[in-house]
């Protein structure tokens, strides 16, 4: 049996040209048009392109200030060496990308893999940590095209923070920049930042875990660090005028009493305008305004331990074993019968 995985990723134009970003832009509106309540589709329409066409000047800056985004390039080298390592194990396997906004999409990889003949389709998306616009809208999109396309052998992977290699080799990554900029991160003028992804309030409203799995997953970084006080602050888009999560990363910088800090992103498995552009230039501005040093760690995109991770993910349903010998349960987020991840609640 041969098995195409498919890693969802969010995606980020290939280059600034603003209709690549407009078009961008306008797709992550509509997909989040629910926060704003109900409306029919062409105001929803309407209502996204007007935020998009106000929102792509500051982006595309912040793409030029980068060089352009790096996040195409890194995911493609993460889906190759799981590729690489599951063929050198004998596993009959393809990778594809599929990003939710831009080339190619979820259902264009979907294509892919079933015109290559697999006979299996996996998806996971490349979000540790489950949250509706990402993990559950990706899983949703894929599935939809699988029943557009009559395709069934579809087995659906969700939230994976609690993968025991996981924090492990992100908080190593903290542990070994902080030796390489000469910081101590037991120093109590250090303080350690932790910066996850927003999502506005009303998807928590609507039964969304994703803080639980942010809070619980920086007590456990922390805990492997040693380090008992720590700070959790919120990257938002607030394009909307409606709450996000909180404290705002913002307000953490300019509150924090230490001399530097040592701030970690923890949404992501790549860099992006994210942590290149609103981290390393605005939060640093902030940070240094504040008289604060400041230090940000790289994402360990390249970390072989990662692979790993991806590979135990996808081997119980490669292998034909029983899931629940690697802890994968059913998924709360999205609970479609068969949706499996490693962050549900244990009973
Ligand atoms: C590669 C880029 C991005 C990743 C990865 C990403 C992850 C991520 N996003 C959310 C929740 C939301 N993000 C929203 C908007 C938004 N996100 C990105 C980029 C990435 N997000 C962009 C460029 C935008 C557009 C808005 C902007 O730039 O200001 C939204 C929708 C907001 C709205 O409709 O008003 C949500 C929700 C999470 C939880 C997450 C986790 C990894
Ligand atoms: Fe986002």
């Amino acid at each position: 049996m041969s098995t195409g995985i498919l890693l969802l990723n969010f995606g980020e134009p290939a280059t600034p040209e603003r209709e690549a970003v407009v078009s961008y832009l306008e797709r992550i509106f509509f997909n989040n048009r629910e926060i704003e309540g109900d409306t029919t589709e062409a105001e929803a329409r309407e209502r996204s392109r007007e935020l998009a066409e106000r929102r792509a000047g500051p982006l595309i800056e912040e793409y030029e200030a980068i060089g352009g985004s790096p996040l195409n390039k890194q995911a493609r080298k993460q889906a190759q060496a799981l590729e690489d390592r599951l063929r050198e194990r004998g596993r009959d396997v393809e990778t594809y990308i599929g990003m939710q906004f831009t080339e190619p999409f979820i259902d264009e990889a979907l294509d892919a893999a079933i015109a290559d003949g697999h006979d299996r389709i996996i998806g996971l998306p490349i979000y540790p940590l489950c949250g509706p616009s990402t993990t559950v809208d990706s899983l949703e999109e894929l599935r939809a095209a699988a029943d557009e396309r009559d395709f069934d052998a579809l087995q659906e992977l969700s939230g994976w923070h609690r993968h025991p290699d996981y924090p492990r080799l992100r908080a190593d990554a903290i542990q070994a920049f902080a030796e390489k900029r000469g910081v101590d991160l037991s120093d109590p003028d250090t303080a350690l930042v932790f910066s996850a992804h927003g999502t506005p309030q009303h998807y928590l409203e609507e039964g969304s875990r994703y803080d639980i799995y942010v809070t619980e997953y920086v007590e456990t970084v922390a805990g492997l660090l040693g380090i008992d006080e720590y700070e959790l602050g919120y990257q938002n888009h607030e394009n909307r005028g409606i709450p996000w999560t909180e404290p705002e990363i913002e307000e953490v910088i300019e509150t924090v009493d230490a001399e530097r800090v040592v701030v970690e992103p923890i949404s992501f498995m790549h860099e992006q305008s994210e942590t290149l552009s609103e981290l390393d230039v605005e939060l640093h501005e902030e940070a240094e305004e504040a008289g604060l040093e400041f230090h940000r760690v790289p994402i360990p995109h390249d970390d072989e331990r990662f692979v790993g991770v991806l590979e135990d993910l996808v081997e119980p349903f490669i292998a034909d074993f029983d899931p629940a010998v690697y802890q994968f349960r059913q998924c709360e987020c999205r609970d479609e019968p068969g949706t499996m991840c490693l962050n549900a609640p244990i009973e």
